[in-house]
């Protein structure tokens, strides 16, 4: 299987930002900018769902490299605890917690976030990340990868949006690629990831034009090695469309697979560059990171 991830793409000239619905980069008089990866986030605290492993554990390192405050929510009792254990040894006790949660729970979800408010006294970066894939109980996967997103996309603004008298902050929804190149296996995978983008960019126009403060941003990732990569294999996850692995597994060869950091840098990205609202993020092994643009609306 072809590894890569290459870093680099930016967000294009400004035409293409104002397709992407994204102001101009702010800029010093002498036209420097300021390096996403060496920008603190001191004193900010983020919520990650799905944040015990995979992309979600590396956005997590990333943001308390950065000196943030995590809260990694997570269905996964003993992997999520084993996070936190790794997480207290490397960055020290009091920087981040961890909470159980499924994330299809409503009443669950909702305290999640509260018991972050309630922990770290604030909230300002929410990264709506966990997903699976599972075409067997596609109903599941409808309410984990968009229904979910959506909620927690709502919560996010409860505790960030001036509409509620709060100070602002930025929503990461993550989405994928199978948005831009669907294929036979993962139809409702697929959907939930087309679903995501469009509510986000929906989502990112409503927060610029009610003035909530917040930016919301969509993250499509190519193929990550992560446990969830290998669900393709499980009839269990795919049903009747395992037949269709080898054709997944094919592409996996043709495109590569990214690693998860790299992931977080783009997430990372998202979260520092303050020109970006409503901006689709690709991460692929041909163009690393970089944005799609969208062809002006045409009556
Ligand atoms: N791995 C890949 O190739 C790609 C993944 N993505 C997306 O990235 C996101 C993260 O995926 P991975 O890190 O690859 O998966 P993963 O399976 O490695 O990690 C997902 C995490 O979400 C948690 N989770 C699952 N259901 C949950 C629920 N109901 N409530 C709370 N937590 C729950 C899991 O316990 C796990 O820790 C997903 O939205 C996925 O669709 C997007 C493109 C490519
Ligand atoms: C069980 C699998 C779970 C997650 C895997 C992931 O969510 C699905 C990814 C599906 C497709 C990935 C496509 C990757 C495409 C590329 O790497 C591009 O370089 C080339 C292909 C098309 C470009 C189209 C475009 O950029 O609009």
């Amino acid at each position: 299987m072809k590894k890569g991830g290459g870093g680099g793409g930016g967000g294009g000239g400004e035409k293409q930002r104002a397709q992407r619905g994204v102001r101009s980069d702010p800029q010093r008089e002498d036209g420097s900018a300021t390096p996403v990866s060496i920008m603190s986030l001191a004193g900010k605290v983020a919520l990650v769902t799905g944040g015990a492993q995979g992309i979600g554990r590396a956005a997590v390192q990333s943001l308390l490299k950065s000196s943030a405050k995590v809260a990694v929510v997570d269905l996964n009792k003993t992997v999520g605890e084993q996070c936190q254990n790794q997480l207290d040894a490397e960055f020290g006790e009091g920087r981040s917690t961890f909470i159980q949660c499924d994330v299809t729970h409503g009443d669950a979800l909702r305290d999640a976030f509260q018991r972050t408010v309630d922990q770290f006294g604030r909230l300002d970066i929410v990264i709506n990340n966990a997903g699976i894939n599972n075409e067997k109980n596609w109903e599941k996967t409808i309410q984990v990868n968009l229904t979910s997103v959506i909620k927690g996309t709502y919560l996010a603004l409860e505790h960030m949006s001036k509409e509620y008298g709060k100070e602002g902050g930025t929503i990461i929804n993550v989405s994928s690629m199978a948005a831009f190149l669907h294929s036979p296996h993962q139809p409702v995978y697929t959907a939930t990831k087309h679903g995501v983008i469009g509510f986000t960019r929906a989502m990112a126009d409503a927060a610029a034009q009610d003035d909530y403060g917040v930016r919301i941003n969509v993250l499509c990732p190519a193929f990550v090695d992560t446990p969830l990569l290998h669900t393709v294999e499980d009839e269990d996850n795919m049903g009747k469309f395992v037949k269709f692995k080898d054709d997944f597994k094919q592409s996996m060869n043709k495109f590569g697979v990214l690693q998860p950091p790299l992931i977080a840098e783009g997430m990372m990205r998202l979260i520092l560059d303050p020109s970006l609202n409503g901006a689709v993020m690709k991460i692929t092994c041909a163009k690393g990171i970089h944005f799609h643009t969208y062809e002006p609306m045409s009556a």
